[in-house]
């Protein structure tokens, strides 16, 4: 029976580097470009055991393993069968190796069914040459040379590539149709920890992985020591630990939450890259060698995080409990910016206060880049926000989201298609963002089409990747 479960991307509007302790938080938004996985039967298969992985939008993106169960205390053996061309898939194949692994303990299957599983991702995910580019555009590279635009790939491709083989041998109850019910988010969450976690090397604080699973939220790490504790894959007590661990409830917090009616993230695409383990390293070496100058900046922005996730809380009542105030009060603002007949009305108020206090966290922001030497939001980042808001009336803020530096942009405004146009102008005829030491000048910022949607990780109808996937 074939399966597919999509899991979307990410953007981290507020909390970058501070969430990677858990004392503090992350403000994190689920997107509409999502990263699907379908399983179907292995027409070629000669018998059980072979699991092939397939991205059809790249060139040499066939990673075929050899699955065994040799030692159930060491888990699952996933041994890639290397062919001519053949790359290597450090993501898949540890996802592979943890989720086959934590199967084989729960049901105590050790004889896999060989099957197909079809990896498609929204274009969103890579600068596509050409817009618009048809669905699941092919790009004719390796994945390796794609260009990347910092929405999470890798933990929306662990996320529903996890979903998606315990949805495919879990056997049912836990393969029936509602997977948020049955297949657990918190089992479905703590398994993608595990494998993101091992692939990346143990950096990172899970909150994209977080947001492929739950959605939108308001995101507090779990406790590193959950995962330090499973031994490396294949060695002994893996396969008990990693199902002990997984099973176990885990420390970390997540609340829902969603940006209100109305209102529109935008992302922009800089295509120019930063390195964020060499940011993350740097900025952490500087916290520790400052202890008491880092606590009293990570807790001022912490405060004001919070201060902007009450506010986006207060105007999505407002929008439900005053809708008519609400929409006069976004009509005006996108009409004529702040100025405003009546400029005391409560939610223009809230408006101008969430336009306020992303530029205060800016000013945060830019203060601890500098102390630590870290281009968190560069000078040329800087200038592109700033002239954007000036720009454009109904964009209550921008920021350089996640670790910051030269990749993305992301923008708060109202939802209207004239803003909405007019941002993307803005954005298109960019030509001042020069990236010291990059080598690159005045390219212009390419507006993404994706924006946010508050649902994690879900069980998708096969019809959507007719002439994408063969079901026969
Ligand atoms: N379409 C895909 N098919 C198969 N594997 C993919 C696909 N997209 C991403 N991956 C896996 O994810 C890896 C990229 O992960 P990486 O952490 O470098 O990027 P990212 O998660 O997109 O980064 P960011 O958090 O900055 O958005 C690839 O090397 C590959 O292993
Ligand atoms: C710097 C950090 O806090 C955020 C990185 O975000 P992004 O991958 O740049 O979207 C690292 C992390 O939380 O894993």
């Amino acid at each position: 029976m074939p399966v597919a479960i999509s899991a979307p991307g990410k953007v981290l509007l507020a909390g970058g580097y501070l969430v990677l302790d858990k004392d503090y938080s992350g403000l994190v938004f689920g997107l509409s470009a999502r990263i699907h996985s379908i399983s179907t039967p292995d027409p070629e298969a000669a018998g059980p055991g072979v699991i092939t992985v397939k991205s059809p939008q790249f060139t040499n993106a066939v990673w075929k393993y050899k699955i065994s169960c040799p030692d159930s205390d060491k888990g699952v053996v996933v041994t890639q069968v290397m062919e001519e061309e053949s790359s290597k898939n450090l993501f898949v194949e540890t996802t592979l190796r943890y989720a086959l692994t934590y199967i084989s303990s729960t049901t105590l299957i050790t004889d896999f069914e060989s099957k197909t599983i079809t990896i498609l991702a929204d274009n969103d995910y890579y600068s596509q040459p050409t817009y618009p580019a048809p669905r699941f555009n092919h790009l004719n590279t390796p994945l390796s040379a794609s260009h990347k635009t910092g929405l999470g790939s890798s933990a929306a491709l662990v996320t529903s590539l996890t979903a998606c083989l315990l949805a495919t041998y879990i056997p049912p109850p836990a393969s029936a149709p509602e997977l948020r019910t049955i297949l657990k988010q918190q089992l479905i969450h703590n398994l993608a920890q595990a494998s993101h976690c091992a692939a990346q090397g143990k950096v990172g604080s899970g909150f994209d992985v977080a947001a492929a699973v739950f959605g939108s939220c308001v995101y507090q790490r779990f406790s590193p020591s959950l995962l330090e504790a499973i031994p490396e894959a294949n060695t002994k007590g893996f396969a008990r630990s990693l199902k002990e661990t997984v099973d176990s409830p885990w420390d970390l917090q997540i609340s829902k939450t969603r940006v209100p009616r109305g209102i529109r993230v935008v992302m922009g695409d800089v295509d120019c890259g930063s390195s964020t383990p060499g940011m993350v390293k740097k900025l952490l070496a500087w916290r520790t060698a400052h202890p008491a100058v880092a606590k009293k900046m990570w807790d001022e922005l912490e405060m004001l995080n919070r201060g902007l996730i009450d506010l986006l809380e207060s105007l999505r009542i407002s929008s439900e409990e005053e809708p008519g105030a609400y929409s006069g009060a976004l009509d005006a603002i996108r009409k004529h910016g702040w100025a405003h007949p009546h400029p005391h009305e409560r939610c223009l108020t809230t408006l101008r206060e969430i336009g306020g206090q992303i530029a205060a966290i800016r000013v945060i922001i830019r203060g601890m880049g500098e102390a630590a030497g870290v281009p968190i939001e560069p000078e040329a980042q800087t200038k592109l926000l700033d002239a954007v808001e000036g720009e454009v009336n109904g964009v209550l803020g921008g920021v350089v989201p996640g670790a910051g530096g030269y990749d993305a942009v992301a923008f708060l405004l109202v939802d209207h298609p004239e803003t909405v146009g007019e941002l993307k102008a803005a954005l298109g005829r960019w030509n001042g963002g020069t990236a010291q030491g990059k080598g690159v000048t005045g390219e212009s910022v390419k507006a993404l089409e994706t924006r946010e949607e508050q649902e994690g990780v879900r069980r998708e109808p096969l019809e959507g990747y007719e002439g994408f996937v063969s079901f026969a």
